[in-house]
């Protein structure tokens, strides 16, 4: 069953009448994982931004969004609220934009769960605390009265991630959630993202510019271009037998970078076993 799916998706720049995203199809199987892959600006953000309804209003869209069979598109501001964390959840590329600078990490959560659920504050803090031990984050309580500019790109995903298992969305859309991580936290964050989905059995949408990566993660893949999709398939077609110049040309680059990741990740381990 396809829990998403769009239809003739298009974007456009209202002020430069730029259309930006050409009349996209695609879907999302329940369950499964879907990679958008493509270089910078290529549209993969913006895709995923029309899905959430999050795009800037100088941004129109149009096409279909159907969510379970519902048109996203024709829903008002207030209905789309309540989709969005509890039915579609979003892990920024960036924890420190995600999170509200001026009141400490605690707050955030609570108000964020609160607004889908009726639970009370001892409750909220009991999820959140199993939740962000099950991603290996110590002294919850501790994070919690914490700022977000106290703690590190790879506990503010991590806290990202633990938000989206006691929110159990339906959807999950990963846009290039580790881009602003190190090498070896990059690592951790993506074994936390494959065990999420492993615990939850939720569908997702995930960005990124790392193939080796999406060739552990997904099940099918878009590749885009200039705001078109060019090339899509299962995972295992597209990098066996990429069909576009432009699949080639990625496959073969991305995944030499990807192995120098490779490379890097054993040397550390040797560094950390030694
Ligand atoms: N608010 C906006 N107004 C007008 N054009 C925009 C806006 N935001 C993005 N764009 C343009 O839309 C195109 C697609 O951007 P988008 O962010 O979706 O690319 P992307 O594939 O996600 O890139 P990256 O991998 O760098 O994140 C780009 O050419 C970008 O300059």
């Amino acid at each position: 069953m396809n829990l998403l799916e769009v239809k003739n998706l298009k974007i456009w720049d209202v002020k430069t009448g730029k259309v930006i995203i050409h009349n996209s199809s695609f879907h999302l199987k329940q369950g499964s994982c879907l990679a958008i892959v493509g270089e910078s600006g290529s549209g993969k953000s913006l895709t995923c931004r029309a899905i959430m309804r999050l795009n800037r209003s100088s941004l129109h869209q149009s096409g279909e969004i159907l969510f379970k069979g519902e048109n996203v598109n024709n829903l008002s501001e207030k209905e789309m609220r309540k989709k969005r964390g509890r039915s579609l959840c979003m892990i920024l590329q960036n924890g420190m934009s995600a999170f509200d600078p001026s009141c400490v990490i605690g707050v955030h959560l609570k108000e964020t769960l609160a607004e889908h659920f009726e639970w009370n504050k001892k409750e909220i803090e009991e999820k959140m605390k199993n939740a962000m031990e099950s991603v290996m984050l110590k002294n919850p309580k501790e994070i919690m009265n914490k700022y977000p500019h106290q703690l590190s790109g790879g506990m503010l995903q991590r806290i990202m991630i633990a938000l989206t298992i006691v929110l159990e969305p339906d959807i999950i859309i990963a846009d290039e959630p580790t881009t602003a991580l190190d090498t070896i936290t990059q690592f951790e964050v993506i074994e936390q993202l494959i065990k999420l989905r492993e615990r939850m059995g939720c569908s997702m949408i995930f960005i990124s510019h790392d193939l080796g990566v999406v060739r552990k993660i997904a099940d099918d893949v878009l590749v885009m271009k200039d705001g078109k999709i060019i090339e899509r398939g299962g995972t295992q077609a597209i990098f066996s037998e990429p069909k576009h110049e432009y699949t080639k040309y990625l496959v073969t680059t991305r995944l030499a970078l990807s192995d120098n990741l490779k490379k890097i990740m054993r040397g550390g381990a040797k560094v950390a076993e030694g």
